[in-house]
């Protein structure tokens, strides 16, 4: 069997985490265990994909919520229309508070029933999504549409995909995508959230893959926090298959994911959950495949469907609250 690299990794710093982390008074009021600036891990791609078989991680939503930040769409809308809701609980508070509702009990039966209200409202009006859906600012806006000096959007991640193609030399160590818009970080907070995931950087290596005939393309992330339990599993799939996308549509070997942290914490009522991942690192399976649409040429087509994971075995799914 081949051994999940990527995975034992993972499950190695949510050890030392727990063992050597700080415990420390969040933003959140949960409380965290946080080690900081140490962890980095760095994921082969022709080896393996890294989506962790110790506990199910739902791909499908890692896949839309790609699709949705590729798009430049930054309301909730998208998101629940694929039935994907892991970014529900910002602009729902935020649309709460502005109405002066009081915000319920995460989690309590009054939560559930306004957020659903809430939520078929997104759905159904879109005069309601447009001022109470958006996230502001996030990812999506600021890898599509950056607003420049000018005034003028800027595109990032087009202006990768062109130097990748061109092989523009003059952009060998500048092919950085960043979301960490000092200016708009206000606007973030208000419904959405700072980019956790910062900037990323591509290597245009110049070797070339025997099996494939194509140069490599590498990528490092830089993840300023990181939710070890929740936000990890999902930000590791995200990457290793925009590197994918990229290398796919420029016509490269995706190899190399490097992914390094600045506060790595587990939350307090994650802990237990991450003992009893941690208690499966024994019984691992082996890691699947990513395969990509081939008939996907630009890295603006990308739909959720365009990413197939094949041969994934995993152990039950553990559930865990999100702090907000
Ligand atoms: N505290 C915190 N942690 C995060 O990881 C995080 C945020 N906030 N805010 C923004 C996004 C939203 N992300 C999230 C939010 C929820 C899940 C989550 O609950 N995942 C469950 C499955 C959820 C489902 O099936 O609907 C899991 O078990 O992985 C994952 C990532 C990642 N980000
Ligand atoms: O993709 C993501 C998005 C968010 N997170 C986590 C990291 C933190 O636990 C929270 C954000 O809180 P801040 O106070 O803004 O750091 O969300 C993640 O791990 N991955």
């Amino acid at each position: 069997m081949k051994k999940p690299r990527a995975e034992l990794q993972y499950l190695h710093w949510a050890k030392k985490i727990l063992d050597e982390g700080e415990p420390t008074d969040d933003r959140t009021g949960v409380g965290t265990i946080d080690l900081f600036g140490e962890p980095q891990m760095r994921v082969d791609l022709r080896e393996e994909f890294p989506l962790l078989t110790s506990k199910l991680v739902a791909h499908r939503l890692v896949r839309s919520e790609l699709a949705w930040m590729l798009r430049g769409d930054t309301n909730l809308r998208y998101l629940a229309e694929q039935d994907n809701h892991i970014w529900d609980e910002w602009p729902f508070v935020s649309y709460l508070r502005s109405e002066g509702i009081e915000v319920p009990e995460q989690g309590s039966d009054e939560w559930k029933q306004e957020k659903d209200t809430y939520l078929k409202r997104i759905l159904t009006d879109k005069t309601f999504a447009d001022k109470y859906g958006d996230l502001g600012p996030v990812y999506g806006h600021q890898w599509r549409a950056w607003e420049g000096y000018h005034g003028q959007p800027i595109d990032q991640l087009r202006q990768v995909q062109e130097a990748l193609r061109t092989n523009d030399r003059s952009m060998g160590r500048r092919l950085i995508v960043s979301a960490w818009n000092v200016g708009n970080l206000e606007e973030m907070n208000k419904a959405g959230l700072p980019p956790c995931h910062t900037l990323f950087q591509f290597n245009a290596s110049n070797k070339t893959d025997p099996t494939t005939g194509k140069k490599y393309l590498d990528m490092k992330l830089y993840q300023r926090s990181a939710d070890w339990f929740l936000g990890v599993p999902f930000n590791m799939v995200q990457y290793a298959m925009l590197l994918s996308a990229m290398a796919h549509v420029t016509g490269r070997t995706p190899r190399y994911f490097y992914h390094t942290f600045g506060s790595a914490h587990i939350y307090k009522n994650h802990e237990e959950q991450v003992r009893a991942q941690l208690a499966r690192e024994g019984e691992l399976y082996e890691p699947p495949r990513l395969e990509i649409n081939p008939r996907v040429t630009d890295i603006s087509d990308f739909e959720a469907d365009d990413f197939t994971i094949i041969g994934y075995k995993h152990h039950p799914a553990i559930k865990g609250q999100v702090a907000i």
